[in-house]
């Protein structure tokens, strides 16, 4: 059968996972036999380095790049991302075409039933600049190293005690049916931006296909992210930024935008929200950027470049 639509998206078992619910969501919207829409793997230069953190290798679209390759050549039509691994700033070529409906934001924390609760002095693995600086704001006594490798290879050095505890998104465990570790909620630890959320990108030109794809796109969700993004391009920051964000859409369709910035260490946070209506949201979020930038001390201004 030929496909009648090609998806570009990682390999890993997340990354599978995201692409054939995106699949199956296009094949239901339009009413396809199953498997009309066909799905295309690529590795990432994130998925070649294992031994790295990623933030030390430095470079931006260590998740994108590739995928947006293939999509440039025409040899798929539109890219599933985890629309926290893909940079703030994209190529004009590219758009954010759908965003699936936004599962639970929060952190999970797998080894220890809260933060409190985690014994004095231990090791804790992360290689997200963002959870390491809000451990250690709220657990300066711990000790935060990097691990890399997939949600599996997470859980198995918890598990085998190589680390005391460590954080995983609740979105990427419940889609893969891992059923572990103890909610964080966002008051406490504020979520990245764009966390829980797939996206599907396609060619800002390819006009067929962004019909096909806005057919699945949650407004809601579409417009909470791009509030978060729209913060995140602001500050400025890089993969070492500790920066968080998320956007609720309240009662009455107004957003409501949450953030923070912290030094690497968490001693230093500045912390605010904002609340927008519709078509005031991307102002809102760049004058929340700014207002967090004005206040921040030179601990976490150094690490932004948006001032
Ligand atoms: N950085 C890797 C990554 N990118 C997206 C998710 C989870 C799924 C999501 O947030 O949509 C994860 C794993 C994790 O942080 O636990």
């Amino acid at each position: 059968m030929t496909p009648r639509l090609i998806l570009g998206t990682r390999a890993s078992p997340l990354a599978l996972a995201q692409a054939r619910q995106t699949a199956a969501a296009l094949e239901r919207a339009h009413g396809w036999v199953p498997g009309s829409v066909a799905l295309h793997e690529v590795r990432t230069t994130g998925d070649r380095i294992q031994d790295r953190p990623l933030a030390e290798v430095g470079g931006k679209a260590l998740w994108t790049k590739e995928l947006d390759q293939f999509l440039l050549q025409g040899a798929t039509h539109a890219s599933v991302h985890s629309m926290k691994d893909v940079e703030s700033e994209r190529p004009e070529a590219l758009a954010i075409a759908a965003c699936l409906p936004r599962a639970d934001v929060r952190d999970r924390l797998i080894g220890a039933s809260s933060l409190d609760s985690i014994s004095a002095g231990a090791t804790v693995g992360t290689s997200s600049p963002r959870r390491t600086a809000q451990l250690l704001r709220l657990r300066p006594d711990l000790q935060a190293t990097s691990i890399r490798g997939n949600v599996a290879t997470r859980l198995n050095r918890v598990a085998n005690g190589e680390v005391a505890a460590t954080f995983l998104a609740a979105a990427g465990l419940d889609r893969l049916g891992i059923d572990e570790g103890c909610p964080l909620e966002p008051a406490e630890f504020l979520p990245a931006p764009g966390q829980a959320c797939i996206a599907i990108e396609c060619r800002s030109d390819d006009s067929a296909t962004r019909a096909l794809l806005d057919a699945i796109d949650h407004r809601p969700t579409h417009r909470a992210v791009s509030a978060e993004r729209a913060f995140a391009r602001a500050v400025g920051g890089s993969c070492h930024s500790p920066v968080a964000a998320l956007a609720l859409i309240e009662g009455d369709e107004r957003l409501w935008l949450r953030a923070e910035l912290l030094s690497t260490d968490g001693a230093d946070r500045v912390a605010g929200e904002v609340r927008a209506s519709a078509g005031e949201e991307e102002a809102a979020a760049q004058a929340l950027a700014a207002e967090l930038l004005g206040r921040a001390p030179t601990s976490i201004r150094m690490l932004f470049a948006g001032a």
